[in-house]
Parts: structure tokens; sequence; C-alpha cells
């Protein structure tokens, strides 16, 4: 994979990381697909409880909540014309009709965490996760597979949390989904829970330390601590 340096900021005065330099290094934005029922969320909720400066995105839907659904915690539930109208007025970093729904990312909050040196998850579908590769490069973005179609319905009806009709629509979209893991970065299979969330934890950390990220932010340091041409 080529890691293409992410925009950094020097802003000494509130520093994301604390510490005696003060050196602020943007946050970096991760995308995790999944079809519908392979465990993005529960992965994704287990890797906040231990991971400390990363956040999730709260998008924005036109779907009706499910039961236990809370407004403004799992999403945005709006209507379709207040959606449409975000939409208009260039509210989201991207949006798609997912089982006929709309589903849309807010930019500025993306970007107000990212600036203040906070990581992010977008859990959005493959079509967003392609908006957002085109206009953020730097964004490293994760498949997550379940181990078969067979355990995929068996977890979307042991959630009881949608219809048969919908269940139905979801599975019958769930290959044409998982055909676009090769656009991600990274794969990863949801068979046993702690195994795929160690391996979403690696993911997470081994990008959050990259050296193409935080070389630029951290150049003084490193011309203090290594020489100004880095050569031995
Ligand atoms: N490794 C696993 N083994 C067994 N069950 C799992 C595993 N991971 C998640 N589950 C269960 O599968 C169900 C679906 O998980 P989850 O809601 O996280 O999926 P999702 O990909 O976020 O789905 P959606 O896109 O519809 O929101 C949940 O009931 C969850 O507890
Ligand atoms: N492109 C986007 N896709 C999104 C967003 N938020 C969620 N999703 C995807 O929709 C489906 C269904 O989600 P569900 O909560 O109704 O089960 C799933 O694949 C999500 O990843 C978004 O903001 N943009």
């Amino acid at each position: 994979m080529t890691a293409a340096p992410a925009p950094v900021s020097h802003d000494k005065a509130s520093s994301a990381f604390g510490g005696e330099t003060g050196h602020r290094v943007r946050g970096q934005l991760f995308v995790v697909s999944a079809p519908s029922g392979a465990g993005k969320t529960s992965l994704v909720t287990a890797l906040l409880k231990r991971e400390q400066r990363l956040k999730v995105s709260i998008s924005h839907t036109t779907r009706k909540p499910r039961q236990g659904e809370v407004d403004g915690v799992h999403y945005h539930f709006v209507s379709r014309e207040d959606f449409i109208e975000r939409q208009a007025d260039g509210a989201f970093l991207e949006s798609a009709d997912v089982f006929g729904n709309l589903y849309g990312t807010c930019s500025d909050w993306v970007d107000e965490q990212l600036q203040a040196g906070i990581d992010v998850i977008l859990e959005i579908d493959w079509q967003g996760a392609a908006q957002v590769r085109r206009l953020r490069p730097e964004t490293r973005s994760i498949f997550i597979l379940p181990p078969s179609l067979a355990a995929l319905e068996s977890r979307l009806r042991n959630r009881k949390l949608d219809a048969d009709d919908v269940i139905a629509k979801r599975l019958g979209k769930a290959s044409s989904e998982m055909a676009h893991y090769p656009e991600y970065d990274y794969l990863i299979v949801n068979d046993d829970f702690d195994t795929a969330l160690d391996a979403l934890s690696a993911v997470f950390l081994a990008e959050r330390h990259s050296l193409a990220r935080q070389a630029p932010a951290l150049a003084d340091i490193l011309n203090d601590l290594c020489g100004a041409d880095g050569d031995h």
C-alpha cells in the first residue's frame, strides 16, 4: 500500500497529544464497510471502548428508527425533504441511497474532529466509501466480511431488528456489495469476534502511528533528535 502523507497541523497552543512538544497531528479518517449484518457496528463500538481520541461519525438518514435507536445517538433521523435540502447545501461529505433509504455523512463535523487531532471512523457503504476516497485520498478503508452467507443470514435474523422483507432485501444485495472488497486497503473476516476486533485494532493503531502521517508534524523534534538532514 502506498501511504500518502496526510495534512498536518502545527498548532502548539492546543495539542491533541498533550506532552511537552505540543505538536498536533491531524486526525486520520477511516472508512469501515460491510454487508448489513456482518458486524461492523459491533466491532466499531468495541474498538471505541478500547481507544482514546477516536470517534464514529453519526450519519443522517431517512430510514425510520429501529426499536431502541435514539435520534442523535445512532443516527440523525430526518425526513427525505430535510435530507435533500442538506444535500443541496453541500452539507454531506458523501451520501448514498442504500436499500431505498438515504444516508449521508456531515462534512463539517468530520473536519472539526480531524482538525482537533481526533481520528474518525465512517461506517458507510461502498458507494459512500468511493466518494470519500476520491475527495480524501489519505483515507484508510477496511472491509468486514462475514465467514459465510449462512452466518450473515443468521446474524440478521438473530438480531431481531428488521422485518423479513427488509432482511431479504439486505441479503439479496450482500454479494454485490461484497464484490467491492478489492477497493479497500484492508480486509477482515468477522468469524470469531475477538479475533476480528484484534485485527481491526491492529490496523487502526498501525495507521495512527504510521511514519508518513506523523513525520511532517514531528519535523522539529526529528531534526533535533536525528539532525536536519537525517543522514548518518
Ligand atoms: N463475530 C460474530 N459472531 C456472531 N455474531 C456476531 C458477530 N459479530 C457481530 N455479531 C452479531 O451480528 C448481528 C449484526 O451485527 P451488527 O449490527 O454489528 O452488524 P452491521 O454490519 O453493523 O449491520 P448493519 O449494517 O445492518 O447496521 C448483531 O446481533 C451482532 O451481535
Ligand atoms: N454511504 C453511506 N452509507 C451509510 C451511512 N450510514 C450508514 N450507511 C450504510 O447503510 C447500510 C444500512 O445501515 P442500517 O443502519 O440501516 O442497517 C449499512 O451498509 C451502512 O454502512 C452513510 O452516512 N453513508
